[in-house]
């Protein structure tokens, strides 16, 4: 038996393996060379971190010439400082609970006043870093460019917001809600009373940011215009104030803020099982999900709300009031480019008609808009599945509508209501007289979180762009309400109701 082959590989493994432990040597001494070992207060010291690049070479005003003509543009930032200039204090690493500069201000979820329940410190500020007292960073998605603004010199690393008169322009004061740690779990209900609320502790210093803001406001849009030139909407100088169908409208701004007990038990998961799948699904980004249980909120790196509020905002919480609501998640195909795939846009501007119509009644209405594109899926998801549909075999059916969904994300909706409710309960909502909604989820979530509702209101057929019956009749056949549909004798055969083909929307 020739053997050669066999000593040749193993010699050829043995060669490999030396090579592999010699790299790993190599890395380890790197790692050795560059990181302190954590000293008992975790301090790096700045100069044991390894220089960062060079980038000032690369960094010089970028010229360039546009594609559209022959201008030469320059680009506006300035040539930026190197990095660690920005931050010329040594790293305070907040890893474990046990370093000696983590002393966190004490947080008491559902506590019945602001200051029993404790200010939100998220920030990293010299100042306030000790005290700091929950995971994450402001702002959601949006840190990510605080931080480029920040590496780039635009932005002063210890920046803290000038606060003088941002206060909210309607008050949503507490009410029964607030004061139960497991109903309002995502969102912070004292966020917009920041300033008032932990004033004193502005003034020590402390870098603390509103998560809600509160303003009022004029709104125009083409739809509600045209309502008020058919006659469909009436001028009333107060909320319908001209007839280009200006409306008056107060409205808010929400940032995420998670109890991560709370949003736990809500979507029925522990706590760890909770945290481990933040930690991984981020790619690592927050190491104190795992190391620091004793922080219990969480800034999530995602979109939050806006709530639009047409006729008096103290009428949302009276019960003797009639409230319209829409709760919409985002799509900005429809919503802002008036793609006619589904039916977003006519759903939205049909709740905000419906609103108007509540407050001239003497009631108030009630838009949510919820950053959650594309079902929480995100665009690129959904124009993947668009793709899938429009080539499919058979075409684009009702019959398979949320299966081309589930091919491309693994599941068909990660909205997951179960958390949307919070914002209801933190305006002091109790009922629902008309809900301009169709989505079982949306209802389950609603009714479950003990808020009863009234109605429910469809979009009425006419509302219902070209391209958009897929959608609603597979909705229906899902589960989504329609007295429409309820009072026909045979259910559409879903095989049939086909959207356009791609030679459709070429012509
Ligand atoms: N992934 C995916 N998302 C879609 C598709 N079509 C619409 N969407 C998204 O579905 C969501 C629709 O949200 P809403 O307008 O609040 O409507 P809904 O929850 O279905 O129910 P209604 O309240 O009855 O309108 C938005 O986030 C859209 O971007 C699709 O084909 N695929
Ligand atoms: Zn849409």
């Amino acid at each position: 038996m020739d053997l050669k082959p066999v000593v040749d590989a193993i010699n050829n493994l043995s060669t490999r393996l030396d090579e592999y432990q010699k790299e790993t040597r190599a890395e380890l001494n790197l790692l050795k060379n560059s990181i302190v070992p954590p000293s008992p207060t975790f301090k790096i010291h700045q100069s044991n971190i390894p220089e960062p690049l060079n980038l000032e070479a690369e960094q010089q005003p970028l010229t360039k010439r546009s594609s559209f003509g022959n201008r030469e543009t320059t680009a506006v930032s300035p040539a930026p400082k190197a990095g660690k200039s920005q931050y010329p204090d040594r790293i305070i690493l907040t890893t474990y609970p046990g370093n000696s500069k983590v002393n966190p201000i004490p947080l008491n979820w559902g506590a019945e006043d602001a200051a029993a329940r404790g200010p939100i410190v998220a920030s990293r500020h010299p100042q306030s870093l000790p005290l700091r007292n929950a995971i994450g960073a402001h702002g959601g998605a949006y840190s990510i460019y605080r931080a480029l603004a920040v590496a780039m010199g635009q932005l002063d690393a210890n920046h803290k917001p000038n606060l003088v008169n941002t206060e909210p322009v309607f008050h949503v004061p507490p009410n029964k809600s607030w004061f139960d740690p497991m109903k309002i779990v995502s969102m912070d209900p004292w966020g917009h009373l920041v300033q008032e609320a932990f004033g004193d502790k502005l003034k020590e210093g402390l870098d603390l940011r509103p998560t809600i803001a509160l303003t009022k406001a004029h709104m125009q849009l083409a739809e509600i215009e045209s309502m008020v030139k058919d006659g469909s909407l009436k001028i009333d100088g107060k909320i319908v104030l001209d007839k280009k169908g200006q409306l008056m409208v107060t409205k808010g701004a929400v940032e995420p803020v998670w109890y991560l007990p709370g949003i736990a038990k809500r979507f029925g998961v522990d706590e760890i099982s909770l945290r481990r799948a933040l930690f991984e699904d981020t790619g690592g980004m927050y190491p104190e999900l795992i190391t620091r249980g004793d922080l219990k909120v969480f800034l999530p790196p995602i979109g939050g709300l806006s709530i639009y509020i047409f006729g008096p905002p103290a009428y949302i919480s009276d019960p003797t009031k009639k409230l319209t609501v829409r709760v919409h998640d985002e799509c900005n195909g429809s919503d802002v480019f008036g793609s006619d795939i589904c039916t977003c846009r006519p759903y939205l501007i049909y709740g905000i008609a419906e609103c108007v119509r509540q407050a001239q009644e003497g009631g108030v209405g009630l838009i949510v808009y919820f950053r959650k594109e594309g079902r929480a899926l995100g665009e690129v998801t959904k124009y993947l599945v668009y793709n899938a549909r429009k080539r499919a075999e058979g075409g684009d059916t009702a019959a398979n509508y949320f299966l081309r969904t589930e091919n491309v994300a693994g599941v068909k909706d990660m909205r997951f209501q179960a958390t949307m409710p919070d914002v209801l309960h933190w305006l002091g909502i109790q009922k629902i007289d008309r809900m301009i909604s169709m989505s079982n989820m949306k209802y389950d979530a609603i009714v479950g979180s003990g808020i009863s509702i009234l109605e429910r209101v469809e979009i009425p057929p006419e509302m219902l762009p070209p391209d958009s019956q897929v959608e609603i009749d597979a909705k229906i056949a899902s589960g989504y309400f329609s007295a429409t549909s309820a009072k026909s004798a045979e259910p559409p055969n879903l095989e049939n109701i086909k959207g356009r083909t791609w030679d459709d929307i070429n012509h």
